[in-house]
């Protein structure tokens, strides 16, 4: 065809000088030029092997596509190549993530600390309420939680401007897309065996994802240690979940090498089947649950009764292992994210060397009292985002939406600021990425999100896991300013290390 090969630059942050002063980002070396004809075999190549092989998800625009498994599925959305990110980057977040699955644990140890940290949250956000309520109940009943299963995603993003790496936040609950992710990474080391040659990229570049198999193995391990062979692990989840297929992948596994078998309940469901035996086990439909894993639970949307909160709080005084335990989820809280970032406040919980590590990557995290840095996010909102305390995208705050708000704020002279966290805006390189959605690619300038799973399985003073787990890697129009796959921002990707 007569049009110009399309060129892909992967624009890159190049070299950065050992010292931090002076920094020099040299373009990317190899600019990649692909011609309409090699795009089209790409894309065509990369859609046959996601449907092959379960890169899917329930296509909203069919009814029972997040009900019945099989039905209305669609390819998840995808980048077409992996993005390019310097080794030193990736090595660096793979080893943060030990360190940050310790520090939730020991954090959710400190129920005073909880709850002091989100006292004033606690007054003005019911969602974060009703969580600190079932957490003193707990405290109350001196409930000890003896094995700790926690399966994590640390997400990073890489500021152009500095080259650092900076934590954008820390999920302790519904860390998704293990699954997907691992399926992303095989497809681009598969793009790349086919056609690395005409890109010039190296399909050996494309680190192995582990992450599906090794949540797998931790959710088995934990179930091992709670040591019932006729026990259950229970998915908690929506009552409408597109995302089902990231989630079988869990659930297949467990059965298919560990020989474990999962129930899938919503939380109606489980206000409506469970029960509390007299030993404290939890029991559904006449089986002994040994884990809980909420793939659900972690909105507000996910509580619209009061049954499901019932149901909650029934789990959390059971004697299964809550993946994650109310304390686990509330240490991943914005507020706590934020707390932690205070001077001396993280290292109350890890040892000087390792809390170096982690306060590394902290961005600028600020609570509103601050009245510096508020008026400052006045005067120049765009550098910042306005966080409440939600989980699952699309609740963030940019631009100048982050100074009505904090003008309405100040102005009401509510206490309502307490639930929201100030962040320092992180703005990573730009690089022309190709974005297949719904079969068709399109071509954006975009920026990416590197995600670490971390698990942490402890028993007692036994800690039995305690890895960083393979990676998602998500990539966005660099205009869009919300991320998040499922909330249709983001494209799921893999990374490809320079
Ligand atoms: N400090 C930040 N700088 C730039 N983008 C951000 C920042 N914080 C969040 N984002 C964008 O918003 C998305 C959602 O924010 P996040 O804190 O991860 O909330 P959620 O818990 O809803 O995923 C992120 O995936 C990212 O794309
Ligand atoms: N449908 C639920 C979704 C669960 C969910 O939203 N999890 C949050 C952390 S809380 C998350 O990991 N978000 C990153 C994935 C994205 O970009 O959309 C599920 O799959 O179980
Ligand atoms: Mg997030």
């Amino acid at each position: 065809s007569s049009s110009p090969p399309v060129s892909l630059g992967f624009s890159q942050s190049g070299e950065t000088e050992e010292v931090q002063e002076e920094v020099v980002l040299k373009p990317f070396p190899a600019s990649l030029s692909i011609s309409p004809a090699l795009l089209e075999n790409l894309v065509y190549d990369a859609l046959v092997w996601s449907s092959l092989n379960g890169l899917v998800v329930g296509d909203k625009s069919v009814k029972r596509s997040g009900t019945s498994p099989g039905v209305g599925m669609v390819h998840a959305p995808f980048a077409l190549l992996p993005m390019p990110i310097q080794e030193g980057f990736w090595k660096q977040a793979c080893e943060l993530a030990p360190i940050f699955n310790e520090l939730v644990d020991r954090v959710s140890l400190d129920g005073k600390f909880l709850q002091d940290s989100l006292s004033r949250t606690k007054k003005v956000d019911a969602f974060t309420s009703r969580l600190l309520d079932i957490h003193s109940k707990m405290l109350e009943i001196n409930k000890k939680e003896v094995i700790r299963l926690g399966l994590h995603r640390s997400d990073y993003m890489l500021d152009a401007e500095t080259a650092l790496l900076y934590q954008i936040e820390l999920n302790t609950i519904s860390s998704s897309f293990a699954g997907l992710g691992c399926l992303v990474s095989n497809l681009h080391r598969h793009l790349l065996n086919q056609h690395g040659k005409d890109l010039g990229l190296n399909p050996k570049r494309v680190p192995g994802n582990t992450a599906v198999r090794q949540f797998a193995e931790a959710l088995a391990k934990a179930w091992n240690e709670f040591d019932n062979k006729r026990a259950v692990v229970m998915f908690v989840v929506q009552p409408e979940e597109r995302n089902m297929y990231d989630q079988h992948w869990l659930s297949f596994l467990l059965k298919e090498i560990h020989g474990v078998n999962t129930i899938r309940k919503t939380l109606a469901e489980i206000a409506g089947e469970g029960q509390l035996l007299l030993d404290g086990s939890l029991a559904i439909g006449g089986q002994i649950v040994a884990v809980v894993y909420f793939r659900a639970g972690y909105s507000p949307n996910d509580y619209p009764s009061e049954s499901e909160w019932n149901a909650r709080l029934m789990m959390e005084r059971s004697t299964a292992i809550k993946c994650p335990s109310i304390s686990y989820h509330l240490v991943g809280t914005k507020k706590i994210q934020q707390e932690l970032a205070k001077p001396l406040v993280l290292e109350r919980f890890l040892e000087d060397e390792d809390a170096a590590k982690l306060r590394k990557c902290f961005a600028g995290l600020w609570s509103l009292d601050d009245s510096e840095v508020v008026k400052t996010a006045i005067e120049r909102p765009e550098l910042f985002v306005l966080k409440p305390q939600r989980e699952g995208g699309g609740n963030n705050i940019y631009g100048d939406d982050v100074k009505e708000m904090l003008l309405k704020l100040q102005n009401e002279k509510s206490q309502e600021q307490a639930a929201y966290i100030l962040m320092q805006r992180i703005f990573p390189t730009a690089s022309l990425s190709y974005l297949v959605r719904e079969g068709i690619c399109h071509q954006n300038n975009a920026i990416s999100e590197l995600g670490i799973y971390g698990a942490y399985l402890r028993n007692n003073d036994k800690v039995i896991m305690n890895d960083h787990c393979g990676y998602l890697m998500r990539t966005k129009d660099s205009s869009s300013n919300e991320g998040g796959v499922a909330t249709g921002f983001a494209v799921l990707d893999s990374v490809y290390l320079t």
